[in-house]
């Protein structure tokens, strides 16, 4: 064919377009330019092909794109900003404090921009540090936060108070789940008592465990590290007969970046079994660990576990006393899966005699969240760094910046703060994981059932075709 065929669609204009012998190209065309190189489909050369299933659902949900903006809401020297890091260690944080120091110097002219100290308590109980680009300068190479953090110690009348007395118009507030939770119930005060006082969130967290965005910062640097002491656990376990490397990773409710980690390494066929505390396992009987272990050592000679942290807390429950301990922030404290596990599995083979194993453990937990962040996520810190004071400065607030679908966009907390971040057990990259290590599921039907997640709209990836200086980007969706 080499014609162009012209027709009408919903979206815009149609062309069908090819040179003899070739199939046609589908080109859509629509406003302002838009063209969508279409993929073919069935019913372009199949006539009347009857649908069989057509789902109605909602068009899903947009977030505002970041970036600067042509309208600017602060003066440079009417800005007062401060920034405040809290919860738990992650690669990155320093990186995160320097590029908002240098954003607001080199790019708006902010000349003031304090450091709290010590975290949320920092507000109200410490002095504040003075932050400029010299001060920052090379603080991105060291592991932690220069200006502290901690957990717990969010009284919101009297950080606000703090924030009003001192002047502070913008408030970049850098931390995990409970710190968004915390930067939101601010932005509430702030807006309750009129100020003009614009709030920005940038999550953190190695975990991975906050919903809607891509991943938050320090997650690949915590890959990488983690990757090394996996790495150790393969050694160590194939150098011996019947060698079990078990490792013990970061993750109290979500095993995002446990199996992130997991899937990394099954690609170098190193890894045996992933435990995460979204999947509940045994250990005794048939389809329980120790069967697996036995079968695998028996295949292999040796073999890697991973686990996270917040895995089998009900059965440590059981067998140990349950403590309902929490921390200051109220998260629970968790008991030493990494340790227990161990135990067990040295028991139940020493007990049998029918096989001895050398079991290797590694707890590389802390080591993993106070590295430097490598390279990329040094440019992924800076490009937050940067949206976040674009934000601010063009007048946004209550506002998390993070990449949905690739794309920088500033998120309202209240869709940040309102469910975390889980691996869902009966989703595809689960179900890959399984299929690759061949670890028995663990599930029971009534567990399926359970945990089947509901229906979430379908992925939105068509591009950003807004021509306005606020674009909006899609909805975060499930792709994998
Ligand atoms: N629901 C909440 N409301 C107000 N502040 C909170 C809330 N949850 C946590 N915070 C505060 O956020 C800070 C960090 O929380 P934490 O859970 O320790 O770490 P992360 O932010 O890394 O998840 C703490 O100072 C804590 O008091
Ligand atoms: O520093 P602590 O209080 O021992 O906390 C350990 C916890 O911190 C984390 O590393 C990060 O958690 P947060 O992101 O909530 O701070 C968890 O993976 C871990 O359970
Ligand atoms: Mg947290």
């Amino acid at each position: 064919m080499d014609c162009s065929v012209g027709s009408n669609s919903t979206n815009g204009f149609v062309e069908l377009m090819g040179t003899s012998g070739d199939a046609p190209r589908k080109i859509v065309t629509g406003d302002a330019g838009y063209v969508l190189e279409d993929v073919p489909h069935l019913t372009d050369y199949v006539p009347d092909l009857p649908i069989v299933v057509h789902k109605s659902s909602p068009r899903g949900r947009h977030f505002r794109r970041a970036g600067p903006r042509q309208k600017v809401y602060f003066e440079s020297d009417e800005v007062h900003a401060c920034i405040v890091t809290c919860g738990g260690l992650c690669p990155g944080l320093n990186t995160v404090i320097r590029e908002i120091v240098c954003g607001l110097y080199h790019m708006y002219g902010v000349k003031k921009v304090l450091g709290i100290d010590g975290g949320y308590r920092g507000f109200y109980s410490r002095n504040t540090i003075t932050l400029t680009p010299k001060v920052v300068n090379d603080i991105h190479k060291r592991g932690g936060t220069v200006l502290g953090t901690s957990r717990g110690g969010h009284n919101t009348a009297k950080i606000v108070d703090s924030i009003q007395d001192r002047g502070i118009n913008q408030v970049y507030i850098i931390g995990g789940d409970g710190t968004q939770r915390g930067a939101s119930v601010i932005y509430e005060e702030i807006r309750r008592r009129g100020l003009k006082v614009a709030v920005a969130g940038i999550p953190k967290t190695i975990d991975n465990d906050i919903p809607v965005i891509d991943k938050s910062f320090g997650f690949d640097t915590a890959v990488e590290e983690a990757q090394r002491a996996i790495n150790a656990a393969h050694v160590e376990s194939e150098s011996i007969e019947n060698g079990i490397g078990l490792v013990k990773l970061m993750g109290r409710d979500s095993g995002k970046f446990h199996t992130n980690q997991c899937m990394r390494l099954l690609q170098v066929e190193m890894l045996d079994c992933c435990l995460i505390p979204e999947s509940p396992f045994y250990l005794e009987g048939p389809g329980g660990l120790f069967e697996y272990i036995e079968k695998r050592l028996k295949e292999n000679g040796h073999m890697v576990i991973v686990i996270a942290e917040g895995a089998g807390q009900e059965l440590l429950s059981e067998s140990l006393h349950s403590s309902n301990q929490k921390d200051p922030s109220g998260n629970k404290l968790l008991q030493d899966v990494g340790l227990w596990i161990s135990q067990r599995i040295k028991d139940h083979f020493s007990r049998q005699k029918k096989m001895s194993i050398n079991l290797k453990y590694i707890d590389p937990t802390y080591m993993i969240r106070a590295v430097p962040s490598n390279a990329s996520d040094n440019v992924y810190c800076t490009l937050l760094a940067q949206s976040a004071v674009h934000g601010a400065m063009a007048g946004y607030t209550g506002f998390t910046v993070a990449p949905v679908n690739g794309r920088h966009s500033y998120i309202p907390f209240y869709r940040i703060i309102e469910r975390q971040n889980k691996v869902v057990i009966t989703d595809r990259m689960w179900a890959r994981l399984l299929s690759s290590t061949n670890q028995p599921s663990f599930m029971t039907a009534k567990d399926v059932i359970e945990y089947t997640r509901e229906e979430e709209p379908p992925a939105q990836m068509s591009d950003d075709n807004s021509s306005s200086d606020d674009k909006l980007v899609n909805k975060e969706t499930l792709t994998g």
